[in-house]
C-alpha cells in the first residue's frame, strides 16, 4: 500500500523526525503511538502531502491512491450546517449534483448525524464535531484514511461510535493510519503499530508479535505476608497497588508456589492474578517514556 522510507524532518535546527521507515499493507489499521511531541502529526502531514519539505521518500502503490486526512484540530465551518460542511468538502473532491447529495446522505448516516444534518455545527457537542470532522475526510471514499488523534476530549459514546466506524472502514478495505497517545485505543483498533519517541520509530510490528517478542509474564499477589520466603532474592519483584508484581517465565509454577506458601499459618492471600502483558509497559521498557507525561 505504501512505504515510508528514511524520512527526516527539521524545523530550523531541530530534528523532529530522524530516519523514519516502515511499510503499511492494504486494509489494515496502522497505529502511530508516542507521547506529545514524538513527531506523529508531522509524519502524518508528510504522508498526507500537507508538508512537502522533508528528506526521504513516501512510495504509494498504486501511485494514484486517494487520501482522506482527519486533522487533530476540528476543521469545520461552525456557522453553517453539517450538510453544508459535507457538501463543501465533497465539492473540493470533485463530487457534483445527485452523486454529491447521495454521498452526503450516506456519510451523514455513517457518522450517525442523519437527524442533525440540517443543524448548525456550533450547536454540536465535541463528539459530534469530531464525527463530522471524520465525515468530511471520507466524502470521496479514500483508499487511505489518516486520523490524527480523533478521540481527544470526547465522550465515551462518541468514542465508541468512532471505533465502530473504523471497524467498518477496515471491513470495506480502506487502510487507516491512526495516531494516538492512548495505548488502549491502539491495542483495540490497530493490527500493526509503530512506537514513536523523540522523532524515531523505536519498534514496529504486528501487535501480537510485539506482545510475544517483548512481554515478560508476571503475576500479581496481594495479602498478609503473601510473599514466600526467598522469592524476593530469586525473582524481579516490584511493589504495586498494595501488593507485589513478580516477573517470571513460569507464571503458573510461581502461582502454585505462592498458593502452597499461603497455606502456612501466618499468611493470607487476598488476590492472586496472572498479569496480561500490556503494550504500554512494552513502550515504557523500550523508551523509558510514559505516553501521558
Ligand atoms: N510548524 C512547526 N514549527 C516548529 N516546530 C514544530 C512545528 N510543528 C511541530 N513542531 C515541533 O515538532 C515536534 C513534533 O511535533 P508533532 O506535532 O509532530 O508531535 P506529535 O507526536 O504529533 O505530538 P502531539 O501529540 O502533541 O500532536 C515537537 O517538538 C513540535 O514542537
Amino acid at each position: 500500500m505504501f512505504r515510508v522510507k528514511n524520512i527526516k524532518k527539521y524545523y530550523g535546527n531541530q530534528q523532529v523526525l530522524g530516519d523514519v521507515s516502515f511499510h503499511v499493507s492494504e486494509g489494515i489499521c496502522y497505529g502511530l503511538v508516542g507521547p506529545n511531541g514524538a513527531g506523529k502529526s508531522t509524519l502524518m502531514k508528510i504522508i498526507a502531502s500537507i508538508i512537502h519539505e522533508y528528506h526521504g521518500e513516501i512510495q504509494f502503490s498504486p501511485s494514484h491512491m486517494t487520501i482522506g486526512y482527519v486533522p487533530q484540530e476540528i476543521a469545520l465551518e461552525e456557522t453553517v450546517t453539517a450538510r453544508d460542511n459535507l457538501l463543501f468538502f465533497g465539492k473540493l473532491y470533485g463530487l457534483r449534483g445527485q452523486a454529491l447529495r447521495n454521498r452526503m446522505n450516506e456519510v451523514l448516516s455513517e457518522i450517525g448525524l442523519t437527524d442533525r444534518g440540517k443543524e448548525k455545527v456550533k450547536t454540536f457537542s465535541g463528539g459530534m464535531k469530531r464525527r463530522l470532522n471524520i465525515g468530511c475526510a471520507i466524502m470521496h471514499q479514500p483508499d487511505l484514511i489518516i486520523m490524527d488523534e480523533p478521540t481527544v476530549g470526547i465522550d465515551p459514546q462518541s468514542r465508541h461510535y468512532i471505533f465502530q466506524m473504523i471497524e467498518r472502514f477496515k471491513q470495506e478495505n480502506h487502510t487507516i493510519i491512526y495516531a494516538s497517545h492512548y495505548m488502549e485505543e491502539i491495542e483495540q483498533l490497530c493490527d500493526e503499530t509503530a512506537f514513536m519517541d523523540r522523532g524515531k520509530v523505536v519498534e514496529n510490528d504486528r501487535i501480537d508479535h510485539l506482545l510475544e517478542k517483548h512481554a515478560v509474564p508476571s503475576i500479581f499477589v496481594k495479602g498478609r505476608n503473601c510473599l514466600p520466603e526467598h522469592m524476593a532474592q530469586d525473582h524481579a519483584i516490584s511493589e504495586t497497588d498494595g501488593g507485589y508484581l513478580i516477573t517470571t517465565n513460569q507464571p503458573l509454577d510461581m502461582m502454585k508456589k505462592v498458593i502452597e506458601a499461603g497455606n502456612e499459618n501466618d499468611r493470607e492471600i487476598e488476590r492472586l492474578e496472572l498479569v496480561k502483558p500490556r503494550l504500554a509497559d512494552i513502550f515504557f521498557s523500550l523508551t523509558g517514556s510514559k505516553l501521558r507525561d
